[in-house]
């Protein structure tokens, strides 16, 4: 993200609101699977309890969106293996966003606004566990290329911290950023990323990139390339559309987008500017 602001500091089809499974995150421990309840306990995939995993509280102003407004979709794909590094990231035991309360209820009123035009929100990226930021820190000097085609076919990986694609201190990790883009109502399926499916490079046209049912922002979700600056003069018809009205019903509701990324929008108000947060994505911490 050469040349643009750093983020604000502050086959089957799928139904519309799921996310592909997770299969295990590998800070998962390794011990056989219980068959009773444990209580503040999960399964990396969220389906079974887990009998090691001791999860701790979240802290007290997170909540999960789907407390907030069950209406918008959670896409989560950093749960999954459809993700720049194409491996579920560590910490996230569930497809489930988890965000700061003013930043969820801000959601809320941006989607009340934008379904009376037809259309809804979609989160791709929440709340971001610090040791997830960790991992993405040293995926980018392993030699792993296995998504390039897909996220970053014109980039070189090892630079996608000091251009701007990626933070180590993450406003995701405050609870305070959120990676999301537009559905048109009523929602349609979308085909199931599976490992190792042919991929395509984020900047093709919307009928040649990953099935995704959102409106066409002219690039892919996570597209690390110049296309994906907001306000790129090359995006223009129904995708600077798309891009302008995401942008205006989220400012209008208190939230700022970073110029390097579409999709990356961050609260002003943050309630915990300085501290980034390492607990897991996983019900256990909101029981
Ligand atoms: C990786 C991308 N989804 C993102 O969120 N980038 C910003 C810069 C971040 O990591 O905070
Ligand atoms: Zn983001």
């Amino acid at each position: 993200a050469c040349g643009v602001s750093e983020p604000p500091a502050s086959s089957p089809s799928v139904s519309p609101r799921a996310s592909a499974p997770a299969s295990p995150t590998s800070d998962a421990p390794s011990s056989p699977p219980s068959t009773q309840p444990q209580g503040r306990q999960s399964s990396p995939d969220g389906q079974r309890p887990h009998p090691a995993r001791k999860v701790p509280p979240a802290p007290d102003e997170f909540v999960r969106l789907r407390d907030v407004d069950a209406s918008i979709i959670e896409d989560m794909r950093y749960a999954t293996p459809h993700n720049f590094t194409g491996r579920p990231v560590p910490g996230y035991h569930e497809p489930m966003c988890v965000l700061t309360r003013p930043l969820a209820e801000a959601l809320h009123r941006a989607q009340q606004q934008l379904r009376g035009q037809g259309y809804g929100l979609k989160v791709y990226d929440c709340y971001r566990p610090q040791r997830a930021v960790d991992r993405f820190v040293a995926w980018a000097s392993d030699g792993d290329q296995r998504m390039k085609r897909e996220f970053y076919p014109d980039a070189d990986k090892s630079r996608l911290f000091a251009d701007g694609w990626l933070a180590e201190r993450s406003g995701h990790s405050r609870g305070s950023s959120v990676d999301l883009t537009l559905v048109r109502l009523p929602a349609a399926a979308q085909r199931d990323y599976v490992p190792g499916q042919p991929l395509t490079p984020c900047t093709a046209p919307q009928d040649r990139r990953a099935s995704d049912n959102s409106v066409d922002m002219a690039t892919g979700y996570d597209c690390f390339d110049s296309l994906s600056h907001t306000d790129d003069p090359r995006v223009t018809g129904a995708a600077r559309q798309n891009r302008d009205r995401l942008r205006d019903a989220l400012t209008s509701v208190g939230l700022e987008n970073y110029s390097a990324e579409w999709w990356h929008y961050n609260l002003t108000q943050e309630p915990y500017p300085d501290q980034y947060f390492d607990f897991p994505v996983d019900s256990a911490a909101f029981r």
